[in-house]
């Protein structure tokens, strides 16, 4: 074999440490993440922590026991049917791992939780299309563009372009908040006076198709789903961006803000009914003892829950894992 030359051995050592060096910023940006996210449920972790403890405490696994689990389950805003199935699962468990002792409820739970939620880990892969076109709906101050704000900066990191579209024309603070944001991050707003957001999002995609730009992040108006006009209209900005790009959206994702608890259900249904969404934010999980919620969207129909937001912070959004959440809500 040919002897390496000094400078390809040069090279070789250059390239392994530039690679421990990526794992190890990786490395931290992950914990980074998992300490906020810990920080960011402690309202629903002190509130269901406690609770749990005193069930676990000690003592026998008996009818009682249950009984009380399937309160506190509820009073985390679990919803019915999930707290029904996870009871379910948690006897399952018991039985079939001989269980006697209440402390060994808690892995019980968690398991039985963690198993629950996992179809809704199905991180957003923004490939094949250029534009990729993401439309971001929710009711009125549920998070939307500061979310956009953040996932376009998450995206940045990914190496893609991003664009936005202003298509909150109700809200005039909305349009100026993207347009501030993205003056000071460099990315391009498309912005209409009083224009109709339907208008907006198409000018946005063709401007995105003429400068090359991977991403286009479309911001619409708030609306509750009883506003049906509301929710018409909404249905006519997916239309219209159709007839921008036949392939699109690619991504429809309502950001649901956790501090509404059981009604994030009935906000899920009524959009996906209107829309066909393919993923959900859910943002200010720090700000409630409601982040059980989880539970009772994954036992509704396991729409993907792309990312949770953990605090007003342009890092305080990320992709949803599982076994993380589970981890960060019962110790
Ligand atoms: N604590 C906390 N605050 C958040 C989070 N996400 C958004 N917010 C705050 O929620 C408030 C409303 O956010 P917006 O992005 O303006 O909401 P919106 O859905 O665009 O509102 P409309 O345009 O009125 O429909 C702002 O003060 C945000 O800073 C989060 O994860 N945690």
């Amino acid at each position: 074999m040919e002897e390496k030359s000094f400078w390809q051995k040069t090279v070789e050592v250059l390239n392994t440490d530039v690679t421990v060096l990526a794992k190890d910023v990786a490395q931290a940006s992950k914990e980074v993440w998992q300490y906020k996210l810990k920080a960011g449920l402690a309202k629903t972790r002190d509130k269901l922590g406690k609770e749990l403890a005193a069930l676990f405490g000690g003592g026998q696994i008996d009818e009682d026991l249950y009984e009380e689990l399937e309160t506190v389950l509820l009073t985390a805003d679990m919803g019915v049917d999930a707290t029904v199935h996870l009871l379910k699962d948690v006897r399952q468990r018991v039985s079939l791992a001989g269980l006697k002792d209440a402390s060994e409820l808690r892995g019980a739970l968690k398991g039985a939780l963690t198993d629950l939620i996992a179809p809704l880990e199905k991180p957003l892969v923004v490939e094949g299309h250029k534009p990729f076109i993401i439309m971001v709906a929710g009711v009125n101050g549920a998070g939307k563009t500061t979310s956009i704000g953040k996932l376009a900066k998450y995206f940045q990191g990914q190496g893609k372009s991003v664009l936005l579209a202003a298509g909150d024309t109700f809200r005039a603070a909305a349009r100026e908040q993207l347009a501030a944001w993205g003056e000071r991050n460099n990315v391009t707003v498309i912005a209409q006076d009083g224009g109709d957001s339907a208008a907006v999002c198409f000018d946005a995609i063709n401007a995105a198709r003429a400068r090359g730009i991977d991403i286009v992040l479309a911001d619409t108006a708030g609306r509750l789903p009883t506003q049906l006009h509301l929710m018409d209209e909404i249905a006519k900005v997916k239309r219209v961006i159709a007839k921008a790009d036949p392939t699109g959206p690619h991504e429809i994702l309502l950001v649901l803000d956790a501090n509404t608890g059981q009604n994030a259900l009935q906000q899920v249904k009524a959009f996906d009914d209107a829309l066909g969404l393919t993923g959900l934010v859910l943002t200010k999980l720090d700000g409630t003892a409601k982040g059980g919620v989880i539970a009772g969207i994954a036992k509704q129909k396991a729409i993907p829950l792309r990312f949770i937001g953990v605090g007003e912070g342009i890092d305080d959004l990320r992709p949803f894992e599982a076994a993380d959440y589970v981890d960060a809500l019962i110790e």
